[in-house]
């Protein structure tokens, strides 16, 4: 989750708008926060690109899908600055950050170049990492039909997490995600209130600069 004046924002582990995912956050969120909720926009010409890559319809070359996730992300950020100018919380469900750790989870490709298509884009005020070991992840609905989704390349992305959160100059919180989906929505809900508070009078900034 990744929040600015306002505003709250999920890289939960947190990308952009999944139809899967969005409604229940809106369910969670919404009526809370007032918030805006997108995961990978699978709607746009990008996203429908990327919906076929990852559904293993389409081979796309890596550098070339790293950009289309990041240029996916870029196409939002005018409606995501113009919600949070009229104070509205945004909800992302995955940002640049699973970007980075996904194509460097590939091998061959350096945090450093991962970052880069990235960097301008809205800085989140809060960035939610909810925990969950592979296998546990593997058990839950869903899991295996996607590209990406083997419990062994997951694991090399939870690594690649690990050197993201390093970076002290964002504001990462990690929670504990077996718990039940209740318990789980009441501590993010706080989380994300007390950082709503903090914020609310801080202006937005750009990501990794
Ligand atoms: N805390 C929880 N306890 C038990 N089951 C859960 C919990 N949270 C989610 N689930 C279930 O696990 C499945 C995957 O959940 P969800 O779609 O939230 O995961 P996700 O990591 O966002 O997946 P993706 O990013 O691939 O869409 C769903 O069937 C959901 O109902
Ligand atoms: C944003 C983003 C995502 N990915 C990967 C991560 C997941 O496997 C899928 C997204 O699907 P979900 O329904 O949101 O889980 O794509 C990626 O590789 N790069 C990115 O920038």
């Amino acid at each position: 989750v990744e929040m600015r004046d306002g505003s709250l924002s999920s890289d939960i582990n947190v990308g952009l708008p999944c139809p899967r995912t969005s409604k229940r956050w809106i369910e969670q969120f919404g009526a809370a926060f007032a918030s805006s909720v997108f995961p990978a926009d699978r709607t746009t010409e990008i996203g429908q690109l990327i919906s076929s890559y990852l559904g293993r319809e389409k081979n796309l070359e890596d550098h070339t899908i790293h950009l289309l996730f990041s240029a996916n992300r870029w196409e939002h950020v005018p409606m995501m600055k113009e919600k949070l100018h009229q104070g509205i919380t945004v909800v992302v469900d995955r940002y640049a950050f699973s970007g980075v750790a996904f194509t460097s989870a590939k091998g061959n490709f350096g945090l450093e170049w991962c970052k880069q298509p990235d960097v301008g884009l809205p800085k989140p005020d809060l960035i939610l990492f909810l925990q969950l070991s592979p296998e546990e992840a593997a058990e839950r609905g869903d899991f295996g039909h996607e590209r990406y989704e083997t419990s062994s390349f997951q694991e090399k992305v939870l690594q690649s997490f690990y050197c993201l959160m390093e970076d002290k100059t964002l504001n990462w919180k990690t929670v504990n995600a077996s718990k039940s989906i209740e318990d789980l929505h009441r501590e993010i809900k706080s989380i994300a209130e007390k950082t709503m508070q903090e914020v609310q009078n801080k202006p937005l900034e750009e990501l990794w600069k």
